[in-house]
């Protein structure tokens, strides 16, 4: 942060940087796995930065939350339990609870770093921790997919960018796992990076997941504080014929996410379709 200022810059995003008035840090440390950085921010409340990338703020953040849990679940037809790897900081469990039918959900993320400090700083997302329904495992999600085959309805994977620990995340030994985990007919969603940055490796992961699934398609949100204000998701369904794109519900209490959004995420712009779609 300097001179009042925090500034993304990395070589994922080269030439360009987010920058966010920065009023108080509130928490530096190193844990085991990265550089975790809290600061107040002037106008998007407390912003939680891992590696020197922006992961979430108070302000936007549901943007993100609500789209990669309501697009794999609101399509789901009965979805019971579900298991989210990453999202240490709350907030996608917290829209997973906002579906009556769901059981059961498990959140394995590698660092603990993450939650302690979500509760400390990020309440809106950490409450949903307290919930009798959440289990919060601290661990390696390829260890606990490989231990759970067969059990999921549901799996999001809530991770940073494919750059230091999150790197395993995107690619085929990872969702190959996955897809072992879900139950029969069940769905996954990724973080999936962003189009006006990340093309190749959209495309990679379209590619490699239409072998894995018999349905896998990519969506995306618009939101402030990532790279470009836009970031995406690969959804995927076991089900051979599952329309991803319908909504089969209304999900309540949201702030951004409604049932003709869901289908509209799917829609890309030519410069996206012209590319992922060419297979
Ligand atoms: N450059 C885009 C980064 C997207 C990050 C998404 C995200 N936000 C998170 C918050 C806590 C833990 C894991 C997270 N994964």
């Amino acid at each position: 942060i300097v001179d009042g200022w925090f500034r993304e810059i990395s070589p994922q995003w080269p030439g360009q940087a987010m920058a966010l008035k920065a009023n108080k840090i509130l928490h530096v440390e190193k844990s085991l796995y990265q550089d975790v950085l809290v600061f107040e921010s002037e106008t998007f409340g407390n912003v939680l930065v891992l590696d020197g990338a922006i992961q979430c703020t108070e302000r936007d953040e549901f943007s993100y939350q609500e789209m990669i849990a309501h697009l794999p679940l609101a399509s789901h037809p009965n979805p019971k339990r579900v298991l989210i790897i990453g999202g240490g900081d709350g907030g996608v469990i917290r829209e997973v609870l906002k579906h009556e039918s769901v059981e059961e959900v498990v959140l394995c993320d590698i660092d603990e770093a993450v939650p302690r400090v979500s509760k400390q700083f990020l309440p809106h997302m950490s409450a949903s921790f307290l919930d009798p329904k959440v289990t919060v495992h601290i661990g390696d999600g390829f260890k606990f997919l490989a231990e759970h085959t067969a059990t999921y309805d549901v799996i999001i994977t809530d991770s940073s960018d494919p750059v230091g620990p999150a790197e395993a995340l995107f690619q085929k030994p990872y969702f190959q796992l996955m897809h072992d985990a879900l139950a029969p007919g069940g769905h996954i969603s990724t973080q999936a990076e962003c189009l006006w940055l990340h093309i190749p490796l959209i495309k990679e992961l379209r590619n490699m997941t239409r072998k894995l699934f018999p349905v896998s398609e990519y969506a995306y949100t618009t939101i402030p504080t990532y790279p470009s204000g836009q970031i995406g998701f690969i959804i995927c369904s076991k089900e051979p014929g599952r329309n991803l794109k319908k909504a089969l519900r209304e999900v309540k209490d949201t702030k951004y996410y409604n049932s003709e959004l869901h289908a509209a995420a799917f829609v890309l712009p030519e410069f996206g379709r012209a590319i992922l779609d060419e297979g």
